[in-house]
């Protein structure tokens, strides 16, 4: 199978505006050229394949998803800690292989090296970064064992972005598409 020809793996604050970003950037790209991953992705079906459980209620809110949230929150853990790559080789594996990957949802620095390390000199990592107050007016409310833990807080001391975007208002996410959308050309030959 070929492999894409760059991948970008983005990362950010909650509410700084990651997904958003990332659909307006596959809008422009066209869904040809571009998909987007999320190492979160697989990890549902995941657990529930070999838990024997219900995905689709495993996906919704219900209480059902409450009682089995924690243990998946912790099997996880367990897996990431076996073997740092299990839900990054997931999500690749199930993806559709276009020229551009946007990977949504990078949040540690062993998800930044596996990625690395599979895919030698296409990588490039994006930091997108929203003020405490435009944050807040997006809903971000500081939530204890969330906004506190590793999986929020694994990337703030990483300082090795290769593009890095404000997005507070329209002005800074017009300049933000603008600046990936060239920083891509540089990279790729059909895009
Ligand atoms: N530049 C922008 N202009 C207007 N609204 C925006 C902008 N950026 C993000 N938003 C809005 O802010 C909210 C949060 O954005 P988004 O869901 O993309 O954040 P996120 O970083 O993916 O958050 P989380 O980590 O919590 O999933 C959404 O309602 C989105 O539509």
């Amino acid at each position: 199978m070929q492999d894409p020809k760059v991948i970008l793996l983005v990362s950010g604050k909650r509410k700084s505006g990651k997904d958003f970003i990332c659909e307006k950037l596959k809008t422009k790209l066209g869904e040809n050229i571009c998909s987007i991953i999320r190492i979160s992705g697989p990890l549902k079906g995941l657990y529930a394949s070999l838990h024997k459980l219900d995905l689709l209620e495993l996906m919704s809110d219900s209480p059902y998803k409450e009682k089995h949230r924690l243990n998946m929150i912790k099997w996880s853990e367990g897996e990431r800690d076996k073997d740092n790559g299990y839900f990054c080789r997931a999500a690749c594996a199930e993806a559709t292989v276009t020229p551009v990957w946007i990977v949504s949802d990078i949040r540690r620095k062993s998800d930044i090296e596996w990625f690395k390390e599979t895919y030698r000199g296409i990588t490039k990592t994006v930091r997108i970064s929203a003020d405490l107050d435009t944050r807040k007016n997006r809903g971000w409310k500081f939530t204890k064992d969330v906004d506190d833990a590793p999986s929020e807080c694994d990337l703030d001391d990483f300082n090795a972005w290769d593009i890095m975007l404000d997005n507070n208002n329209t002005q800074q996410l017009e300049t933000a598409i603008i600046t990936v959308l060239e920083f891509l050309h540089i990279y790729t030959n059909n895009v």
